[in-house]
């Protein structure tokens, strides 16, 4: 086995940005990046110095506007953008903002409304909190209906509660009491230093373990939970961040506006709006949904002022919401984005046709696995299969299987087409639940676990079909894996650092570090299932399941499968193998276990499998025997 420079050497005392050993652009020497980012800059500073130099009232209102709008949909797009769950109900944040100052500043007239700003951030996040332990069960377009019906269930509170928000009558709030020569500017600047800080958030959300894991979730829910991630709580906490700006902007909102009426509060217009600057600007960007509202507010002031509004405003929001969709699916920058990588590369693809690298032993790489002594391994089965059943209507595709995994040993599973191998792994990582049965890993019964829990205990499982999230990168889909939960765990950066570097050597020993900035749909399917490898090793599994994993791949890729699988095993990693490539499996694998019709109908090493003649008759085959016999000298 060749080897390469160790990764961790190379890396050591970098900044955290670890240095590119394939020649490829690196991100952080992008110049498109570095042009975004001036440009960004450019426009904060004529943002900042705007009201300064001009007096034009119209334009400052519709800054104003339009600064509420960007944090607004900023906020929205972590939960629809990042965690891709679209809510329509957005604008009911704004409202509530807006109401949570507008029914303080009139109960105290005597404390600045000022101070309740951050108040209304807090009762935001705490509805958020409601609402999301409620709707976050569903997904797709019942969360979609859920959120506007969320909306409208505030509209008809505040429409009700006559004693708190004087019903449909409205609230008048105190007016500023500052120098009247300041005129609006400090709710200009206020808001300034809102969308500053949200952008700030998002920012540092997108780099962190929790935005990948929000990334992950959009792309393949169930498949994230395999790798660790806590579901329903880093949904939760991504809709309580996604409206904690947003109430503070719609507080501002309302004592900018000075009176307050559930209509206009509560308007399903406002959610669209926002939902269409996110689209428009491109969601899961940091500049995308703050472009997408500066220019959605120049549009609705335009169709209000000189198209005649009312109407016309719907009209423009529907027919561009269509527009989007069709022409534009990601937005302006992720447009932008995709047009100058287009130039600099002339269609070109980055890697294509670029060679796996060949990998090198672990130990090489990285001083973080040593060798096992096997006789001090205990002597007990790691995971413990009990009388499993999952059947799908009249399908019994598993009825019964018992078995064990011993640990430290490479454990086969074979079996017919349809036997239940790959629902049986589905049920031993919770992709999907047992009817009943029982699964104990390490000592521990585990059937009653979501799948994050028993990946936290050591179980790793790749795809039959490779799942691996196809907008991130390779080497994001890697650093996506979380290993323990714990919130303050969630902040930590993952694009760079300590995580970065363990992920680039788990990428360097499959071979697939050359390819750590292309998506992962650009991979081929071997690519891929290397890839889904080093994946869960990140995540430093006890016990590996390994679904066909010489499936679809070429010879020499099989060989070098085989040579890691054992350089893990030597580590101490236990392995449970199904594969339907007879020599490579009883080649690699003691014990194995066969499943027939649900069931494990034999076990046993690889000799007594190949000459077990209910095995040959329900699956090998006589022209197995027959092959076996004929390469036997
Ligand atoms: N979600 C489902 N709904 C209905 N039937 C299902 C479902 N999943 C699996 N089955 C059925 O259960 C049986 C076992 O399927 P499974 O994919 O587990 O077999 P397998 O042994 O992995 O097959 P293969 O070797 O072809 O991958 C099959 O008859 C299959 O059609």
């Amino acid at each position: 086995m060749s080897t390469t420079t160790p990764v961790a050497t190379s890396n050591d005392g970098d900044n955290g940005d670890p240095a590119d050993s394939s020649g490829h652009r690196r991100p952080g020497r992008d110049p498109v990046l570095w042009t975004g980012r001036a440009i960004a800059l450019v426009a904060g500073i004529l943002l900042v110095v705007f009201p300064l130099a001009s007096d034009d009232l119209y334009y400052q209102n519709m800054i104003i506007l339009a600064l509420v709008f960007a944090i607004g949909a900023s906020g929205l797009n972590i939960i629809s953008g990042f965690a891709g769950y679209i809510s329509l109900g957005q604008g009911a944040f704004i409202g509530l903002g807006g109401y949570t100052i507008g029914v303080l500043a009139t109960r105290m007239p005597e404390s600045s409304p000022w101070l309740f700003v951050p108040v209304a951030g807090l009762v935001t996040a705490v509805v958020a909190l409601v609402l999301g332990f409620v709707s976050l069960r569903s997904s797709g377009p019942a969360f979609v209906i859920i959120t506007v019906a969320f909306l409208f269930l505030v509209q008809v509170f505040a429409v009700n509660w006559d004693f708190l928000t004087n019903g449909t009558a409205g609230l008048t709030l105190p007016l500023p009491d500052w120098d009247p020569e300041l005129g609006n500017l400090p709710f200009y600047y206020v808001l300034v230093a809102i969308l500053a800080l949200q952008l700030l958030m998002t920012w540092w959300i997108r780099r962190s373990k929790l935005g990948m894991g929000l990334i992950a979730i959009r792309e393949d829910e169930s498949k994230a939970a395999t790798i660790g991630i806590n579901l329903p709580t880093e949904k939760i906490i991504a809709f309580m961040a996604s409206t904690v700006f947003v109430g503070m902007a719609g507080a501002v909102y309302g004592y900018y506006l000075t009176f307050i009426d559930p209509r206009g509060m509560f308007s399903i217009l406002v959610s669209v709006q926002l939902v269409l600057s996110m689209l428009i600007g491109g969601k899961a960007t940091l500049w995308g949904p703050v472009l997408g509202a500066f220019l959605v507010e120049y549009l609705n002031e335009t169709a209000n002022n000189e198209w005649g509004g009312g109407n016309i405003r719907l009209f423009l929001f529907g027919g561009l919401l269509v527009a989007v969709v069709i022409f534009l699916p990601k937005g302006i920058l992720p447009a932008i984005e995709s047009f100058l990588h287009w130039l600099r590369t002339r269609g070109r693809a980055g890697l294509v046709g670029a060679r796996i690298g060949t990998g090198g032993s672990l130990a090489s790489l990285t001083d973080r696995v040593e060798l096992v002594d096997r006789s001090t391994l205990p002597d007990r089965p790691l995971l413990e299969v009990k009388d499993l059943k999952r059947h799908f209507g009249g399908v019994k595709a598993v009825d019964g299987a018992s078995f064990s995994v011993p640990e430290g040993s490479i454990t086969g599973l074979i079996g017919p087409n349809g036997s239940g191998k790959t629902t049986l792994f589905n049920l031993i990582d919770d992709t999907i639940r047992a009817e009943s049965g029982e699964i104990w890993l390490g000592g521990e019964r585990i059937d009653g676990k979501p799948s994050w829990s028993r990946a936290h205990l050591g179980l790793g499982r790749t795809f039959q079909i490779t799942r691996l999230f196809r907008e991130m990168t390779v080497l994001e889909n890697v650093v996506a894996v979380q290993r323990s939960f714990s919130v303050s765990g969630l902040g930590r950066i993952a694009v760079s650092g300590k995580e970065a570097r363990a992920a680039e050597e788990l990428l360097e020993f499959v071979g697939m570090r050359d390819f750590r900035d292309q998506p992962a749909r650009a991979l081929s399917f071997g690519q891929q299932k290397l890839v889904e490898l080093a994946q869960i090793l990140m995540l430093d599994p006890k016990l590996i399941l390994l679904d066909e994993p010489a499936g679809g791949i070429n010879p020499v890729l099989i060989d070098r499968m085989g040579e890691m699988i054992r350089e893990l095993n030597s580590y101490g990693k236990t392995f449970l193998i199904v594969e339907h490539n007879m020599p490579f499996v009883l080649g690699l694998c003691n014990p194995v276990h066969v499943l027939g019709r649900g069931r494990t109908m034999a076990s046993g090493t690889p000799d007594e499998i190949k000459s077990d003649p209910a095995v040959i008759d329900a699956y090998l085959g006589d022209d197995f025997v027959a092959e076996e016999k004929a390469v036997q000298p």
